[in-house]
């Protein structure tokens, strides 16, 4: 086949050495220093560690020195680059030719602020007709980059009377609140703690497959993923394909995307197949959460333009193959202090892991408190499909800590009534000294939960390999924060009334273990036990997302979301209202994708076959000889047959009926369960038995084993 003759593309990397080019398409700091005057760089840098305001004259300075930047590399236009609610990344490009004065021009009004002509963005009834306009506006906590000759500057995106219309800006705000709930939690312990911020590592999972079978898959062009295909005789039960030796085509792709996002500053340092067949992943080191979820977005954009000059397509759905494993990104976050401590690192002081414990305890009740935020966070179409199968973290919420860490909080929660006598090592006591220091080694990792402790930083592992980073991380960022601010005043309380610091901490932890067990669990999570288990714990399990969704309209959500400034009451119910429009969108496009498919595809191959059987059958009947296998397959056919044409024009009609609802959330519930739950499934069935029955010459769909097994 063509496909597999494919030549490897060749590129070339700028060095030998990743340190002579790394981040040099972008506009950093360090250029910075080197463009600005010194006491303009003071300004804009401390504008920028502070998430303060930079005044127009250094924005002016700003700009030029940008410009000029950016002229020297060849670049012709700039961009506002921001990240609009409908999960991709957004742009519009303006020249820096300024045509009446004939020069290259860049003002510092023009990097600070832009109005895009931002109707046609998803703004969940925000912005009214006579009000449509939008501004973004420069984010300078994130640099400048250089993408496809064009200077990217990273903005927020706003409406006119305020309102988020983006990602950014609420994960922006939900760092400032972390900060603000977890330093005087840090004060306790040391009181130079001025600052905490959150950081994020995405590990990125995808598929790849050749360009030329994608775009042979009208499924995955239009919806992302196969609505069809028989599962290959190889999939992934022999494990030989995880951690394997890569595909020397992918690997060609990932050297060389890499290389580019090694440009732009993107810190990516692990690659390895997945666990499916035609599965990989990406991995760069963890950074503040704000670049790190630019960088997620650009690369993901990246990695689709460069799988285009390699002939191949990337699959960032969390679900494109069926029965194999699914895509998610999981994001290890931690809390990093401004003197430099990793809040979640256990240490070998006695004193430093009190901190850690603290910060640890106050994580598990954050998730506890607030799992079905967590949860509507994380729910999208294709998540639905992903999560509990195959090797994926169910949609139960729930916190892995590992062995080692379960003990040391049963034995704070026993040892706790324990009296400290004046002189007493309290630590010891309590059995906190007894952390190892090296927990990281220690600790068992567990595939399976949602939402795991690994070391020294939590793995939020239930996010979706196609979604925006930001809403997940801004809904841990809250909770958290929340719950840190709970924690304060409870210790607050205790110190007033007369307990030592360090006693009014372990008190308030100890109350925190012991309301939070139901969270925790460190056993299977793929397990039927655990939906069982769970629900005798009274824990949620809400499998799909328009159901997942309907927390965001609870009043105690929007009062936690409020009081932390990160959303208000109307952001969040745009944010409901979007999230529901693109799901009913997802999954009609889907039933369409696949009725088309099945009546204009894969019912007239059958007929053909069949009436090819037919013609047989009749043959052998005619020679005197036994047609009952021919007859009984052309009986299986029929059968299939009359099946998928029943159940299409069922589901055309449920389709027809609910489009008639006015109630959007009762709209995009009967989305899930009386076209999606009542039919994929049941159309996919007779489908891919009929994919076993035709010929394969016949078939109209190129299948599940030659797109998966890249060479
Ligand atoms: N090896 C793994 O970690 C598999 C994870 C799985 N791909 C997921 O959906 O999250």
């Amino acid at each position: 086949m063509m496909v597999q003759s494919r030549e490897n593309v060749a590129f070339e990397a700028p060095s030998s050495k990743i340190s002579d080019y790394f981040g040099s398409e972008v506009f950093g700091l360090s250029k910075m220093k080197d463009a600005l005057a010194p006491s303009v760089y003071k300004k804009v840098s401390e504008a920028i560690e502070k998430g303060s305001k930079i005044d127009t004259s250094s924005a002016e300075e700003v700009a030029t020195a940008a410009k000029a930047w950016a002229l020297s590399k060849e670049v012709t236009h700039y961009t506002h680059w921001f990240q609009p609610l409908t999960g991709s990344t957004a742009e519009k490009h303006d020249t820096f030719f300024d045509a009446h004065a004939k020069i290259e021009r860049f003002k510092g009004s023009a990097l600070v602020q832009q109005e895009p002509d931002a109707s046609s963005f998803p703004n969940g009834g925000i912005r009214t007709t006579f009000e449509a306009r939008g501004y973004t506006a420069w984010d300078p906590s994130s640099p400048m980059f250089i993408f496809e000759n064009t200077l990217c500057i990273p903005t927020i995106f706003v409406s006119y009377t305020g309102e988020a219309l983006d990602y950014k800006t609420p994960l922006l705000k939900s760092v400032e609140a972390i900060s603000a709930a977890a330093t005087p939690i840090c004060q306790l312990f040391d009181r130079s703690v001025k600052k905490v911020n959150p950081s994020l590592g995405v590990e990125q999972e995808y598929f790849v497959i050749d360009k030329a079978l994608y775009a042979s898959r009208p499924d995955l062009v239009m919806a992302g993923r196969t609505v069809f295909g028989h599962n290959p005789a190889r999939g992934q039960q022999l494990d030989d394909h995880y951690f394997g030796s890569i595909p020397s085509r992918v690997k060609a792709f990932m050297k060389h995307f890499e290389i580019e996002a090694l440009k732009l500053g993107i810190p990516v340092s692990t690659r390895h197949n997945e666990v499916a067949p035609g599965q990989f992943e990406v991995a760069p080191v963890f950074e503040e959460i704000n670049k790190a979820t630019d960088h997620n977005q650009l690369l993901m954009d990246l990695m689709d333009k460069v799988a285009d000059q390699h002939h191949l397509k990337v699959l960032f759905h969390e679900k494109p193959f069926a029965g194999l494993n699914g895509s998610g990104k999981h994001n290890n976050w931690s809390l990093i202090t401004d003197t430099g401590v990793n809040l979640f690192q256990p240490s070998n002081s006695a004193r430093e892991n009190l901190q850690f414990l603290t910060f640890l305890i106050a994580t598990v009740k954050a998730v506890h408190d607030h799992a079905d935020i967590l949860r509507a966070s994380i729910a999208s179409a294709g998540n639905d499909f992903r999560l509990g199968a195959n090797e994926a973290p169910p949609a139960i919420i729930s916190v892995f800590l590992g062995s080692t860490l379960s003990t040391v909080l049963d034995e704070l929660e026993k040892n706790g009534n324990i009296k400290i006598e004046k002189g007493d090592n309290m630590y010891m006591k309590l059995g906190i000294s007894k952390i190892p220091e090296i927990i990281l080694d220690n600790t068992d990792r567990n595939r399976t939960s949602p939402f795991a402790f690994t070391g020294n930083k939590f793995e939020f592992r239930a996010v979706g390999s196609s979604s925006n980073v930001a809403g997940p991380m801004t809904a841990l960022n809250v909770i958290a924060a929340d719950t840190l601010r709970l924690m304060y005043k409870d210790i607050q309380a205790e110190i007033e009334a007369g307990k030592e610091k360090k006693i009014a901490i372990v008190n308030v932890l100890r109350k925190y273990i012991k309301e939070t067990k139901k969270i925790r669990f460190e056993g299977d999570g793929y397990s039927e036990e655990w939906e069982k288990e769970a629900k005798k714990r009274g824990l949620s399990n809400l499998k799909s997302t328009p159901f997942a969704l309907d927390v965001l309209l609870a009043k105690a959500t929007s009062e936690v979301y409020e009081r932390h400034s990160v959303m208000n009451v109307t952001e969040l119910h745009a944010r409901h209202e979007i999230r529901l429009e693109n799901y009913i969108m997802k999954v009609q496009i889907e039933s369409r994708v696949m009725g088309d498919l099945a009546l204009n595809h894969v019912i007239p191959t059958a007929i053909q076959y069949q009436t090819k059987l037919i013609e047989n059958a009749n043959g052998l009947k005619s020679l005197g000889l036994d047609s009952k296998a021919a007859i009984d397959t052309i009986n299986e056919i029929s059968k299939h047959i009359e099946a998928i044409k029943e159940n299409v024009s069922a589901m055309i009609d449920a389709r027809r009926r609910l489009n008639k609802e006015e109630d959007i959330a009762k709209r995009a519930k009967g989305y899930s369960t009386d076209v999606k739950d009542a039919f994929f499934e049941k159309i996919r069935y007779s489908v891919d038995k009929l994919e076993l029955f035709v010929d394969d010459e016949f078939w109209p769909l190129v299948k599940y084993r030659e797109m998966l097994f890249l060479r």
